[in-house]
């Protein structure tokens, strides 16, 4: 017998575990899934974007505006920084990250300084705000290389 062809690819694995753990963000607007992998395609960690520890899903604003003490702007820990964090292994230098949407400056400079060398993303919906332009050219500066997600039509689909 021969074997199975139409097995997923790894960025299909890993951007799809991305999409998987952004479906257990609370952010009514936007939900964020990242994955870190080895250089040798194993998942190191895992995040998405939410409240730190402590403090309530159900008592902090999920408000985009207004006095932005009462936005969830100030208390959000991002997708990627949250999977940066969660890592426990040592060090992320080589790493790999899949993110569902374009990482921000904050993050960027958390990836840089943990020595992860490759971003691969899905969407740019804030292509050209100013945090995802000094994102870009951080990036640039530090040769973290990235490159957005090739869709393939595939439609993967889990019943669980
Ligand atoms: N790369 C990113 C970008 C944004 N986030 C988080 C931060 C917020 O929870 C949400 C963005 O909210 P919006 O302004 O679109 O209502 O996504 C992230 O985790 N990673
Ligand atoms: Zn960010």
């Amino acid at each position: 017998m021969d074997k199975r062809t139409d097995y997923i690819s790894w960025d299909e694995y890993f951007m799809g575990v991305a999409h998987l753990a952004a479906l257990r963000s609370k952010d009514p607007n936007t939900q964020v899934g990242c994955c870190i992998v080895s250089e040798d395609n194993k998942i190191l960690s895992i995040g998405y974007n939410g409240f730190p520890k402590g403090c309530s899903d159900d008592e902090f604003p999920w408000r985009r505006e207004g006095d932005p003490y009462d936005t969830k702007y100030f208390y959000t820990t991002h997708s990627e920084l949250n999977a940066i964090l969660n890592y426990r292994g040592g060090s992320l230098e080589g790493a790999k990250l899949y993110v569902s949407l374009f990482p921000c400056n904050e993050c960027a400079k958390a990836i840089i300084q943990c020595g992860i060398r490759t971003v691969v993303y899905d969407c740019d919906k804030y292509d050209g705000t100013p945090s995802v332009r000094a994102s870009k050219r951080m990036m640039n500066a530090a040769g973290v290389r990235y490159y957005k997600y090739q869709k393939t039509g595939r439609n993967i689909e889990i019943s669980v």
